[in-house]
């Protein structure tokens, strides 16, 4: 089968797992900040917010200097080309353009649809169905054989889904097909309205948010080879993405015959609300390291916000934070899964401050440039992050960086503030380093950003 000797290729295995149906295994050992697998999407399409302003067929975003799909790396594109004819599509180069009008475009042009949250599933479906019924030209698709052998084994969860949904489903479905049945040769495809509403099964337990280098979403993909990991609320590996080539990373050092397992959702939630969103859209009880109780959970940390914090709650915390923390953070690196026990008391005896109210602050603190409180804030949130994410999680990574640019900014405690700029984008650095190394160069541009503050602030405290 294609499917098991590209795996083979990866050094990864598909097996059998009572639990989740199937697996994916590693057959030898894969040090921490690995590719695992980079594979391409069957179908993709950016989300109308940034349509305009990414290639809608590689993602490439307007101002990035390299097309990852394009055949050199002069070929660089600082305002994407608009398609002439439905005003609606863009394209970073000509090859993207073509490929585009070949795969989908074409017959799309016409009645091409800004999409959105709701029609999602109506635009992935035609694209796919356009792919799968013989209309598109496959030569323009990496990897045909393999994306479409492991999409057509995908579990579709059919029995879980409710009726309603079932029959929405059959509404896309029949309108889709009647949409596709004027293109010629469609109806050899011979692809039914059950066909569809299977594919739109697959859809929703399979596929993924495309996110750029700051973890903001994009767009949406099918991408059948990164369907099948598993989930972990502790994953070992993060999905990251090269304009919309999808690559899997190591963040952990794995043996031979470990479990690869990914996050499908966001983790600094608690544990009920993990169980509430996995449950109700990938059909299962997640037992993994976390939700079995081997990692402390600290949901009282997690739970949603209710209210805002008074100012001068705020501004105490913050100060508190950064005493108590600041000294602590080399040791947030060097213990691999349990909490370093002076964080976990000086996190238990706070006031009762969950994440989502203090996430909240901190973008109301950054948008009023009030930079010093939000480092101190930013404290507080970093030992949650590290609570809650695998060490190396790009997130704890991002917000470091965050947190680097708030104490460079800040103006009231001279060198000491440069000196927190200057340990935290070295700690930012080693934590990215790990999931956007070897990912192309937009996702570089984030560790030479970091650099960039780093050299800035040694050299002012060298001064
Ligand atoms: C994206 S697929 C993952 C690959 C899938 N196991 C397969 O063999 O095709 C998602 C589905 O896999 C199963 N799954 C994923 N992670 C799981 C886990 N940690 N425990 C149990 N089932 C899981 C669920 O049925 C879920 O809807």
């Amino acid at each position: 089968m294609a499917l098991d000797s590209y795996l083979a290729a990866h050094n990864l295995a598909l097996v059998p797992k009572q639990s989740s149906y199937r697996a994916i295994v590693t057959r030898s050992p894969v040090p921490k900040g690995s590719v695992i697998i980079k594979s391409p999407p069957l179908c993709s399409f950016p989300t109308s917010s940034v349509a305009d302003s990414i290639c809608n067929h590689c993602f490439n975003s307007q101002v990035s200097r390299l097309t990852p799909c394009a055949t050199s790396s002069s070929s660089s594109s600082h305002s994407l080309m608009r398609c002439s004819r439905c005003k609606s599509a863009f394209y970073c180069s000509v090859q993207c353009q073509r490929k585009a009008w070949n795969l989908h475009h074409k017959w799309l042009c016409d009645g091409m649809v800004i999409t959105d949250n709701t029609n999602g599933d109506y635009e992935m479906l035609r694209r796919v169905c356009l792919v799968i019924g013989g209309i598109a030209k496959k030569e323009y698709l990496t990897d045909y054989d393999v994306l479409y052998e492991t999409f057509s084994g995908l579990m579709d969860h059919k029995s879980d889904y409710s009726q309603d949904i079932l029959e929405y489903f059959n509404q896309v479905a029949t309108v889709v097909l009647n949409d596709l049945s004027s293109i010629k040769n469609f109806n050899k495809s011979n692809l039914t309205t059950d066909d569809l509403v299977n594919y739109l099964c697959i859809f929703g337990c399979n596929n993924f948010t495309v996110h750029d280098n700051q973890i903001f979403s994009v767009g949406e993909g099918t991408y059948p080879v990164g369907s099948l990991f598993n989930h972990s609320c502790y994953p070992n590996a993060v999905v990251m993405y090269h304009g919309n080539v999808q690559i899997v990373k190591a963040i952990e050092d794995l043996s031979s015959n470990d479990e690869v397992m990914i996050s499908y959702i966001d983790t600094a939630n608690t544990k009920s609300t993990r169980q509430q969103l996995l449950t109700a859209k990938y059909y299962f009880d997640c037992k993994c390291i976390r939700c079995n109780g081997n990692i402390k959970d600290v949901d009282h940390l997690l739970a949603p916000a209710s209210s805002t914090m008074p100012t001068a709650l705020l501004l105490e915390l913050s100060t508190r934070q950064r005493t108590l923390l600041s000294p602590l953070l080399p040791s947030l690196f060097i213990i691999p899964i349990s909490i370093p026990p002076t964080l976990l008391q000086s996190l238990l005896s706070q006031p009762h401050t969950p994440l989502a109210l203090l996430s909240q602050h901190l973008s109301d603190l950054l948008r009023n440039e009030q930079w010093d409180i939000a480092a101190g804030i930013g404290y507080r949130i970093l030992a949650i992050y590290v609570l809650c994410y695998p060490r190396y999680h790009p997130m704890i990574g991002l917000h470091m960086y965050t947190m680097a640019k708030c104490f460079w900014n800040s103006t009231s405690d001279g060198r000491t503030a440069v000196e927190e700029a200057v340990k935290l984008s070295a700690s930012a650095r080693a934590v990215l380093e790990v999931s956007y190394k070897d990912c192309g160069e937009i996702n570089w541009d984030v560790i030479n950003a970091i650099d960039d503050l780093s050299r800035m602030a040694s050299k002012e405290l060298n001064t």
